[in-house]
């Protein structure tokens, strides 16, 4: 039995309070076998009937990875182009990745054709496989943070190209494309917030109770 005390919580707070999206990294390696731990500790989270319906790939291929980034460029003037006037004006000077710097580029998915839990908990809600990934996602990324290492979550990206640039089965759904590394600088405010993009609200403007 393990017990967990009030300077565990505190820290644990810290933790939650201190973990960011990262987009600015150092380009010093990770440890050996960081990533691979980071996903150890992924596979330990809750999954619908024990599904375990993560699935990672771990982009080392020069090639490959060139193509993700050109994959970001062209779906972020894109995503530039939707925008108009003062946000566009915005969101040009925002970082959205930090897939060239990063030392680790890790994409997830979620395998929707897996018999593992044999259904369990997904007749009715077939979405709760993609939820299981987030969730396993949400884990590493905290994980990470607690051992001074960043994640940034990329998505704007085509689905389908990820899923050609890095071969994969067809059942598995695209989740994330996630960046590691070491971040250039620890901060307590999302970097969107400091950029006046958008800012984090408080915790009963989203609570109803019925
Ligand atoms: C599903 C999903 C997808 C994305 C993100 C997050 C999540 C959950 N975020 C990161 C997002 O902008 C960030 O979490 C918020 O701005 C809050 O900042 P902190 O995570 O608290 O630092 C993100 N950030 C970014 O720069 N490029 C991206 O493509 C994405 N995509």
């Amino acid at each position: 039995m393990v017990e967990f005390d009030d300077t565990f919580r505190q820290h644990l707070r810290e933790l939650f309070v201190w973990r960011r999206d990262v987009r600015r990294f150092r380009t010093d390696p990770l440890p050996d076998g960081a990533v691979e731990r980071l996903i150890e500790t992924a596979c330990l989270s809750p999954s619908v009937g024990l599904s375990q319906p993560w699935r990672f790939v771990i982009v080392d291929d020069a090639a490959r990875r060139t193509a993700v980034i050109d994959d970001f460029r062209t779906c972020n003037g894109d995503a530039l182009n939707a925008y108009a006037g003062e946000r566009a004006a915005r969101y040009a000077t925002l970082k959205l990745s930090g897939l060239e710097q990063a030392p680790g580029h890790l994409a997830v998915f979620a395998d929707k054709a897996s018999d593992t839990g044999h259904g369990l908990g997904r007749a009715t809600m077939p979405e709760t496989t993609e939820y299981s990934v987030v969730a396993a996602i949400t884990a590493m990324w905290l994980a990470a943070r607690a051992e001074g290492i960043g994640l940034g979550w990329v998505s704007i990206l085509h689905p389908d190209r990820i899923h050609t640039i890095l071969d994969v089965p067809d059942t598995w759904k695209f989740i994330a494309y996630l960046c590691i590394g070491y971040p250039e600088v620890e901060c307590d405010q999302p970097e969107l917030e400091q950029a006046k993009w958008e800012h984090r609200r408080s915790a009963n403007e989203f609570t109803l109770r019925r």
